[in-house]
């Protein structure tokens, strides 16, 4: 389906297990995020040449690229075991509830993820009738055994799967050493409640996908950053806007993202703000900002906008890529009685940001 490789380090991806590299060293579940909880089960899969943070070369060849139905054929095997993180295509709970569920880290920028941490395959399994019908002991024989070979897996220790989430994290340990595959449970990566309980005790709670995108519902993105390990992150090509920004003296590059990308409380954020490439690695520069996320109440905007106004900034960004770090919530979007008084409160909003970034 895709092939991501930039400076020799590639992931391939594929929906078809039969396509996969083998073998494996396999990290399962659903990754939406990346957050630090999943970072702490892919740890062990990763090879034991590579520290920690490190942006690994791993000098495999270059890769084709692989699709649904498309017949390509995987680059050569090496000899290695495959560092891969399986998970599901949808997402289980849109599986069952029908309901499109947007996504912390889309396609692209989850393969990106796993790709600066080091992972070198993303398998996605078609999570259909036929694969939520096999049982914990034919999901190991028929997928990681059979068309994976794993020879390593990894999982949290809150981890189900099988038919009707049937199979524990000990399960799988009990069925794999069946095959000799050693499975490493993960302990679960976890931060401290929320105060708003305002309880002495200090009372933790495990990180996960869910409570991520509640936090960032709320707009408490500093949290949602601790909480991923790093910004929450927007990337999209700039599109034309109604180009009214640059009459009042902040010109802003509209973003088309995503359609499945999760969006935080709408409102205005100070941000960090880099161009990519199609494989979002960073390709220039970075400049610091504001971006708004809302609907534009003020000149009657109907559609949800994208926004970002960079600062000390001038040209044409028109078809760029651009990553946007969202790092400090400002203010929720407002309705104002006329463009002057929107431009008055955007001059305190870059006032804001730049002394929160102090450039
Ligand atoms: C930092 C920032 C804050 C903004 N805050 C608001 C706001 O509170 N209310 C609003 O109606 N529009 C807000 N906007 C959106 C402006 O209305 C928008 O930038 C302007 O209409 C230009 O739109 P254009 O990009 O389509 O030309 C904000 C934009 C920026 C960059
Ligand atoms: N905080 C955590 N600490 C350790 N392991 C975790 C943590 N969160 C998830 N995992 C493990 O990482 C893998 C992927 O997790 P998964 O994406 O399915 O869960 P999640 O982040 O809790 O998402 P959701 O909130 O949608 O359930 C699984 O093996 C799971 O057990």
């Amino acid at each position: 389906m895709l092939n991501l490789s930039q400076n020799g380090c590639s992931v391939w991806v594929t929906s078809s297990p039969e396509l996969a590299l083998t073998p494996t060293a396999v990290a399962l579940g659903k990754f939406d995020g990346v957050h630090r909880g999943h970072q702490r089960v892919i740890q062990p899969i990763l090879p034991p040449f590579r520290k920690d943070g490190e942006n690994r070369r791993w000098g495999e060849p270059e890769m084709g690229r692989t699709g649904d139905g498309e017949k390509v054929t995987p680059p050569p095997h090496n000899g290695s075991i495959f560092s891969t993180v399986v998970t599901f295509d949808p997402h289980p709970q849109e599986f069952f509830t029908g309901k499109p569920r947007s996504l912390l880290t889309p396609l692209d920028e989850k393969v990106y993820q796993l790709r600066s941490l080091g992972v070198q395959q993303l398998v996605l399994l078609p999570f259909d009738k036929e694969l939520c019908a096999l049982t914990p002991e034919e999901f190991v024989e028929k997928i990681l055994v059979q068309q994976l070979q794993a020879v390593q897996i990894s999982v949290g220790q809150d981890f189900r799967f099988g038919s009707r989430r049937t199979g524990t994290a000990r399960d799988l340990q009990i069925i794999a050493a069946k095959y000799k595959i050693p499975v490493t449970i993960a302990s679960l990566e976890t931060c401290a409640e929320s105060q708003e309980n305002n309880t002495e005790v200090d009372q933790q709670t495990r990180i996960s996908s869910s409570l991520i995108r509640e936090i960032l519902a709320s707009g408490d993105i500093e949290r949602a950053n601790q909480l991923l390990g790093r910004p929450y992150t927007l990337i999209g090509t700039v599109i034309k806007g109604q180009q009214i920004g640059r009459t009042i003296g902040f010109p802003t590059a509209n973003l088309e993202l995503p359609k499945d990308k999760f969006l935080p409380h709408h409102g205005v954020y100070a941000v960090r703000v880099f161009t990519v490439s199609e494989t979002l690695d960073i390709t220039g520069n970075d400049y610091f900002g504001v971006m708004n996320i809302g609907n534009r109440p003020t000149v009657n905007g109907i559609n949800l906008s994208v926004e970002v106004h960079l600062f000390d900034w001038f040209g044409d960004l028109y078809g760029k890529k651009l990553a946007v770090h969202l790092e400090k919530f400002l203010r929720p979007e407002q309705k104002f009685p006329n463009l002057e008084a929107l431009k008055t409160q955007i001059q305190l909003d870059c006032s804001a940001a730049r002394a929160f970034f102090q450039c």
